[in-house]
């Protein structure tokens, strides 16, 4: 099994790096190319991860032809005349996030299988509010044998307001509501800019999204949809976690092309604790302090602090000087990385969505599980500040959302290499 091995307690980031194209657009915009039935769709800036392989056999599975360049980070898919209904558990219990492709199977046949999802290590993660969302629309819902079967005869335009601005139920409302019938209006909608990327390529392939990245998005369903060409945002989570990794070892890096304002509440907790954020033309220069201040953190949807970079920056805290709380609020299980930081030198209170740190270590090497993917990359970056070798296994999770994750922190000077890499998943 592949095992990521550090040598830490002196390193110090230094030089730029390139950010991928983001695993969580650029899923939902591969379940997007199932709505045109005509013409080829090119995706650029396509980030090779395992988590894209699944996504890609699931499109294929539909029926949809589809060539994966990896040299060129492209997607090419071709409309297909007839989608197939079923996406079989073969998939979606390698990846939660193929249930996305309930909405646009359903709007190109009016009928759409998809295997249950499922809970995962971070949260049991229901999905009422994706079967709502199509309720309110007309669809009916079943689920039988492991399997949620929605048929509408004719999907319509709804009023619907989410409790909870979930992100793949937004993403799935609205693309099944591109070719509904009349106008669908998604109120208290995710905000996330990988919601944006999707309006983006929906109205680029002829449907008709108005106001996402607000929490009121309107569709207008259109008659057809077609191909069209759209490079995949970059990847503000793997941003974030390289201006942590920065940020905890007094390095100096450039995160080429980093979108502040996709980072906002990152960025200006990171200031807090005294790191210095520079807006360079190239992108965003993080320069990290000699002792970094605690912080509080709250977990929140977009525009608050992403759950997804709640590890990394427990991690952050963690080195810190001084007594910080973590506040979980999306996930009610993601603590499990705190567990192994343990083993390096933690010292952390958890009680139920709250985690007090006691920053300041000292942190000593040690032999870690990554429980889930942000958890790999957060105790890559804690096994860079403890001193002595930390190896890191359980690395499918990091293969899921981070394409060369230890050869770009070579590259920026950490000591790291990976053990076995010919068995490695697909990277
Ligand atoms: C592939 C992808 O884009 N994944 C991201 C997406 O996941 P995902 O789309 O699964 O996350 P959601 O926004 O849907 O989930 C957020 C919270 O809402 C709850 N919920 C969600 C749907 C529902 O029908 N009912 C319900 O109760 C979930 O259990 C969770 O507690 O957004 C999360 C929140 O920013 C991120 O951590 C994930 O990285
Ligand atoms: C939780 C994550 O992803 P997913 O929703 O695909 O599990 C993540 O990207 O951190």
């Amino acid at each position: 099994m592949d095992k990521i091995i550090i040598n830490g307690g002196h390193t110090q980031l230094k030089g730029q790096v390139e950010i991928e194209g983001a695993k969580n657009a650029v899923l939902p915009l591969l379940a997007a190319t199932i709505l045109p039935s005509e013409g080829e769709t090119v995706l650029r800036n396509v980030p090779i991860l395992s988590d894209v392989y699944t996504m890609n056999a699931v499109i294929s599975h539909l029926n949809i032809p589809l060539v994966f360049d990896k040299q060129q980070n492209t997607v090419v898919t071709q409309a297909a005349e007839s989608v197939a209904i079923e996406a079989p558990y073969e998939y979606v219990s390698q990846m939660r996030a193929s249930i996305v492709v309930l909405g646009p199977i359903l709007a190109r046949n009016g009928h759409a299988r998809v295997s249950m999802p499922g809970g995962c290590t971070i949260g049991s993660r229901p999905i009422d509010l994706h079967i709502r969302g199509l309720q309110a629309m007309g669809a009916e819902i079943t689920h039988n044998g492991g399997f949620i079967e929605a048929k509408a005869d004719a999907l319509h335009g709804a009023h619907f307001y989410m409790d909870f601005p979930s992100v793949g139920a937004t993403q799935n409302i609205m693309m099944a509501a591109t070719l509904a019938k009349g106008t669908m209006v998604l109120e208290n909608a995710a905000r996330e800019p990988e919601i944006v990327d999707l309006a983006n390529l929906l109205n680029k392939m002829g449907a008709d999204v108005k106001g996402a990245g607000t929490d009121t998005i309107v569709i207008k369903g259109v008659e057809k949809m077609h191909g069209t060409t759209h490079h995949v945002v970059q990847d503000r989570i793997e941003a974030g976690t390289f201006m942590v990794a920065a940020a905890m070892t007094q390095g100096n890096v450039l995160i080429l092309d980093a979108v502040r304002e996709h980072n906002r509440p990152l960025l200006s907790k990171l200031s807090e604790m005294g790191v210095d954020i520079i807006q360079e033309e190239d992108g965003i220069r993080v320069i990290g302090p000699e002792t970094l201040k605690s912080v509080n953190v709250k977990t929140l949807p977009h525009p608050g602090f992403p759950t997804d970079m709640q590890a990394q920056m427990t991690a952050a805290q963690a080195v810190a000087n001084g007594e910080s709380t973590m506040i979980e609020t999306v996930f009610e299980n993601r603590f499990q990385h705190l567990e192994e930081m343990r083993r390096m030198g933690l010292s952390a209170d958890i009680s139920r969505n709250s985690a007090n740190i006691q920053g300041g270590g000292p942190f000593s090497g040690a032999e870690v599980r990554s429980t889930d993917l942000r958890a790999s990359a957060a105790l890559i970056l804690l096994g860079m500040v403890a001193q002595g070798t930390t190896t890191v296994g359980h690395l499918e999770h990091l293969d899921r959302g981070y394409y060369k994750f230890h050869e770009k922190l070579a590259k920026l000077g950490a000591d790291i290499k990976r053990i076995n890499p010919k068995e490695s998943c697909h990277v």
